[in-house]
């Protein structure tokens, strides 16, 4: 049996950081809310574009994922909602180098303090360090963020469908190409689908349902023949078995999108090494 496909649903614990499951993704975008006015105000776009890295050309994370022999693209995240601490001091430079050298065909990396105990350090300090692309991980409700990721060196923005209206998620799309970037747009569902349009380069499925933490891999396998064929295909979250990930290949998908199975352990990169090297 494939356990991946069995997660349970606990979607009514309370989680480890005090936030009931049922509206967390509610609390962080309203926090994201705060958070984003003060930075706009505090380091304005004219100053995001001086970065060194602001006018890099990004890295397609679309054609590393078709190239690519794993199509693993590994987080880096010290804690998340549902879990709590995860991995509260792993050094970002040291993680994300490891797994560049193991073979990840992409980098997400969390830059939100809050809820992950990410920053926008991180990426910045990771992208000096690694040459795959880089995701930046976060919940982008305002194009400001999208000036960010490009001034933190990322190659690709997470645009989450159940946090966005169809016509926001097209202007963020759309700003987010004019800027290089490559968009990522997360769904949970049939309805999300929706939101994809033109400016869309994948199409992730969460198979955590952010509102309710609720996991189950059976999501992307209902999902895969609904995505347009010109999408490459990307399964999110509760990854943790080679096995899903070859039954996950068969329906289509490129792309897998894992943290918890390596950041919980005391060497992720070496976690990630020995997981490539049993897909083989
Ligand atoms: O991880 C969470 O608890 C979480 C809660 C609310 C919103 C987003 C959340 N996580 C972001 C992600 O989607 C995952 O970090 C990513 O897909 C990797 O998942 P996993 O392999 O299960 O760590």
């Amino acid at each position: 049996m494939n356990n991946d496909k069995n997660i349970q649903d606990n979607s009514n614990s309370n989680s480890p950081l005090g936030v009931r499951g049922s509206n967390i993704l509610d609390k962080i975008i309203a926090s994201k809310k705060v958070e984003v006015a003060a930075r706009n105000l505090s380091t304005p776009v004219s100053a995001l574009e001086k970065s060194p890295v602001f006018s890099r050309k990004c890295l397609s994370l679309k054609q590393s994922l078709l190239n690519s022999e794993s199509g693993i693209i590994s987080e880096f995240k010290r804690k998340s909602p549902s879990l709590g601490w995860i991995h509260e001091d792993a050094d970002v430079v040291d993680v994300t180098s490891g797994y560049s050298a193991a073979g990840a065909s992409g980098i997400s990396i969390l830059t939100d303090e809050e809820y992950f105990g990410g920053t926008p350090m991180d990426l910045m300090a990771a992208r000096q360090f690694i040459a795959c692309p880089v995701l930046r991980k976060d919940f982008v409700i305002d194009e400001y963020q999208l000036y960010e990721a490009k001034a933190m060196g990322a190659d690709v923005v997470l645009l989450i469908a159940a946090a966005l209206t169809v016509q926001q998620t097209l202007e963020l799309a759309r700003k987010a190409h004019e800027l290089g970037l490559e968009v990522l747009l997360e769904v949970h569902n049939a309805e999300e689908l929706g939101h994809a349009n033109d400016y869309v380069d994948l199409l992730g499925v969460n198979n955590r349902n952010l509102k309710t933490f609720e996991q189950n891999i059976q999501t992307s396998f209902n999902l895969a023949a609904l995505i347009p064929d010109q999408l490459v295909k990307v399964s999110e979250s509760g990854i943790s078995k080679g096995e899903t990930v070859k039954e996950l290949r068969k329906v289509g998908y490129k792309g897998f999108l894992m943290g918890e199975n390596f950041m919980k352990e005391e060497d992720p990169a070496a976690a990630l090494a020995n997981f490539i090297e049993n897909l083989q």
